[in-house]
């Protein structure tokens, strides 16, 4: 199958990474092949939706084998461009910016948090999980290379910045301040907000009540 062509929906290429990340551990224990039962088991994704998924990559699981581990993994890598490393800034290194730096997404090996900008004189100058913190008015300096920003500053502070990732020519950014940000359409913005998601998974606990296995 031509992967460049190959249109797959928002929603699949969502699921990718988290298929990503499950196949290489499998690949990397030696394993060869994988059902959609133990797939879906192992990612809380339903078969139904792993086997369409799957479909849109040219991977048709054969009954009583599965899925060949080392097809999927040679697509995934192509798809998310594994070989080709996005370079990520990330601005605002409080609590939750110093568990990013932290974990800096190791397991994501196409993501890389290269640097890290804070307005605090305490944070300048410092390494936080290898990541070079530096002053915030210097973000324009080392923007050249970066295509993705994070942004896990006070809400106050996020349009600011994000007035000024656009201006530096930043393509996404990941926003973790409960700011909703005006970006022009050229770029794309992904806002996670941990307070909404834990709303949403209380109300659906008390509205649609998941049943237990026969
Ligand atoms: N901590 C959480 O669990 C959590 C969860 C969800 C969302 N958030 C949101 O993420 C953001 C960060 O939260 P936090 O708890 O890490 O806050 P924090 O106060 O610990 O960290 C914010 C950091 O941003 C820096 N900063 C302030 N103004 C700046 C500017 N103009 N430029 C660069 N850096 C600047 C501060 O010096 C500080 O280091 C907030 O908007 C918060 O609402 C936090």
């Amino acid at each position: 199958m031509d992967v460049e062509h190959t249109k797959i929906p928002q929603a699949t290429a969502k699921r990718l990474p988290l298929y990503y990340r499950f196949l290489n551990n499998l690949h990397s224990q030696g394993k060869l092949r994988v059902s959609s039962k133990e797939l879906s088991e192992a990612v809380k994704v339903d078969s139904a939706t792993i086997r369409r998924d799957f479909s849109y990559f040219g991977a048709l699981g054969k009954k009583g084998y599965g899925y060949n581990v080392e097809y999927l993994l040679s697509f995934f890598r192509k798809t998310l461009d594994q070989d080709e490393t996005t370079k990520v800034a990330l601005i605002g290194v409080g609590n939750l910016g110093t568990a990013f730096l932290n974990y800096n997404f190791t397991k994501n090996n196409n993501t890389r948090i290269e640097i890290a900008f804070d307005a605090s004189q305490e944070r300048i100058g410092e390494e936080v999980g290898g990541v070079p913190v530096k002053h915030i008015d210097d973000l324009e300096q080392y923007m050249k290379e970066i295509d993705v920003a994070i942004l896990t500053v006070p809400a106050s502070a996020a349009q600011g910045i994000a007035d000024r990732l656009v201006e530096a020519g930043i393509s996404g950014v990941l926003n973790f301040t409960p700011a909703r940000i005006t970006v022009p359409t050229s770029v794309r913005v992904h806002h996670i907000d941990l307070a909404i998601e834990l709303q949403a998974l209380v109300y659906f606990l008390k509205h649609y009540p998941l049943k237990e296995e026969e």
